[in-house]
């Protein structure tokens, strides 16, 4: 049994007809995705706002109708994968590189609904190493500032050149050897100049739905947001 096919599945779920969606990115929404166009194709009525360029392609692929993130104030539901989830409902998230859009998404989104693998449900963050979004100008000054955080900044490389974002910019995965406190490491990283957005996502998630390969599905409501 697929794990993450269980999880991005059983998120659809929760969508309804009229609905605005965010649709995350990566392999496990891609799932969702799926559902969510056959569903379109039996008469349901939804837009969906995708987070990535990849997003967009699938959606598009399947008739999902689109509508730009840009374009939109608030959000019914967003589906969105994650690299990790804590017991306290904390994300790391970019893996796919989709973070600051994915993050837009979820913070106007009503109900933000993560969908992941049981491999990613950790007691605590950091195995991962934290994707972080930086302007390509001087980064090599923002890796040096990120690394008094006590991390090994490393730039994303496709084929030998920098991974490029939706957005233009680089992302650099940082290893930290322990990663404690979460929502002051958002925030403090988020000062540094340079930096354009981290893969921490903190108070954000509603509901966690965990796919196992036996099968089983756990889901997880946040009762704190
Ligand atoms: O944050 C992401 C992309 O920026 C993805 O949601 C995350 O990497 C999980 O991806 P996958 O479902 O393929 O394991």
């Amino acid at each position: 049994m697929d794990s993450k096919r269980l999880a991005g599945e059983a998120a659809v779920n929760y969508v309804e007809d009229g609905m605005l969606l965010g649709l995350g990115t990566g392999s496990t929404v891609y799932w969702s995705l799926q559902k969510i166009g056959e569903l379109v194709q039996s008469g349901l009525r939804i837009r969906g706002a995708p987070t990535s360029a990849e997003t967009e392609k699938i959606a598009r692929q399947l008739g999902i109708p689109l509508i730009a993130l840009s374009e939109v104030s608030e959000l019914d539901l967003t589906i969105d994968g994650a690299d990790e989830v804590n017991p306290d409902f904390q994300l790391i998230k970019g893996g796919g590189g989709a973070l600051l859009r994915e993050k837009m998404a979820a913070s106007i989104s009503r109900r933000f609904i993560v969908v992941v693998d049981n491999s990613k449900y950790v007691p605590a963050l950091g195995q991962f190493p934290l994707p972080v979004e930086v302007v390509p100008f001087g980064w090599q000054i923002t890796r040096r500032q990120i690394s008094g955080f006590g991390c090994e900044p490393v730039l994303r490389q496709v084929h030998g050149s920098p991974f490029v974002t939706d957005n233009g910019n680089y992302i650099l995965d940082c290893q930290f050897a322990a990663l404690e406190a979460p929502e002051e490491l958002h925030r403090q990283l988020n000062l540094i100049p340079g930096v354009v957005e981290n893969g921490l996502f903190v108070n954000m998630a509603d509901m966690v739905i965990i796919g196992a390969s036996d099968g089983s599905i756990e889901t997880k409501v946040n009762t704190g947001v």
